[in-house]
């Protein structure tokens, strides 16, 4: 008998689409299977003013597919000079959904962010006003912390403090990489929420290192140890109404990432689902996938979840992945989970 589980059609809540010739390569990657998107506003230069935003989207929806129904959730970039009208008007008018919080230096594209965060305090405050969620990369960069304990201190340090100073701002944790992440946000009440990449659910450090260097596997915040993995894997898998999908899509050419200074990021947009469910599967969680990747991202977002929907069916034969999709700005090579995937998603 074959197994099939339909599901209201996924939303990714954290995505990379970049711009020109990548978009244009890797934006159907997305709309095949994705309804909605919050796209990540750290182009070069960033999305900082509701104008950027408005002009990324049309260059997002001119590289959408004829017939494809995907609509680009906008944001904008945080920085220490953001003017909170135009950000309050860009939310008022529905053009945005979040405001992305960078700390300067954190990650791909973050030298525009927050070094001092008392500087943006009257913005937060605007926020929590007008009801607009932050999306926060949580890593600090403090050179004397060591990377892999960059999470947990961030919690601590940084973003704890944020949240005591303006308990009414809506904060999505994004991309939790750690125990202490999923701890934070489950235990933290109704206004704050976490994304979870389908890569952290598959790898942990080890991936990354043993057996020679793995390039593709780099992304930040950096895979843990296995029992963050585990802990993510929990989270994601039980339902909880805090965790959500986001899937940090983060597409760079190849010759980008396989470099001495490889940039950061894992592309995950062609098979990330047929993953998730096998993923699910494997925790006898299938049940919950719904709710991970369609119910709670919409719930927290205070959107409607999709009516239409996307079925995931069990196949005899490992799916075959194409290894990498050729874009204009060069070929972009597709996660690896390193197990073969029977499961097709359409
Ligand atoms: N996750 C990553 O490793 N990279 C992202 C940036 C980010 O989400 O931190 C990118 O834009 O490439
Ligand atoms: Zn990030
Ligand atoms: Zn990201």
């Amino acid at each position: 008998m074959t197994q099939s589980i339909t599901i209201r059609r996924p939303d990714d809540w954290h995505l990379h689409l970049r711009d020109g010739a990548m978009l244009a390569g890797i934006a159907p990657e997305t709309a095949r299977h994705f309804a909605r998107a919050i796209i990540m506003p750290n182009l070069v230069p960033p999305v900082v003013t509701g104008s950027d935003a408005a002009a990324y989207r049309e260059r997002i929806l001119a590289a959408i597919p004829e017939g494809a129904d995907f609509t680009p959730l906008m944001t904008l970039y945080l920085t220490e000079d953001t003017d909170a009208d135009d950000l309050a008007a860009a939310h008022t008018s529905g053009l945005i959904k979040a405001v992305k919080l960078y700390p300067a230096g954190a990650t791909t594209n973050s030298h525009s962010g927050v070094t001092n965060f008392d500087k943006v305090r009257p913005v937060l405050e605007k926020m929590a006003e007008i009801g607009c969620p932050l999306c926060v990369h949580g890593e600090v960069t403090d050179p004397a912390v060591d990377i892999f304990d960059r999470e947990a201190v961030f919690i601590d340090r940084v973003l704890d403090p944020i949240r005591k100073a303006t308990p009414d701002l809506r904060v999505i944790m994004e991309h939790i990489t750690t125990k202490n992440g999923a701890d934070y946000v489950r235990e933290g009440g109704d206004n704050i929420g976490a994304t979870i990449t389908t890569h952290h659910l598959i790898i942990n450090r080890n991936h990354i290192l043993v057996g020679g260097i793995k390039p593709h596997y780099y992304c930040l915040p950096v895979a843990k140890r296995e029992e963050h993995r585990l802990a993510l894997r929990q989270a994601a898998t039980s339902g909880d109404a805090s965790f959500f999908l986001g899937t940090d899509s983060a597409p760079h050419a190849d010759a980008a990432k396989e470099s001495a200074c490889g940039c950061a990021g894992c592309f995950t947009a062609t098979n990330t689902m047929s993953l998730l469910a096998h993923v699910f599967e494997e925790d006898g969680a299938l049940d919950k996938l719904e709710a991970f990747a369609s119910l709670n991202g919409p719930k927290f977002y205070g959107l409607p979840a999709n009516e239409s929907t996307l079925t995931l069916t069990k196949t005899d034969a490992p799916v075959d992945f194409p290894n990498k999709i050729e874009t204009g700005a060069g070929p972009v090579t597709v996660f690896d989970p390193g197990f073969p995937v029977f499961w097709t998603a359409d």
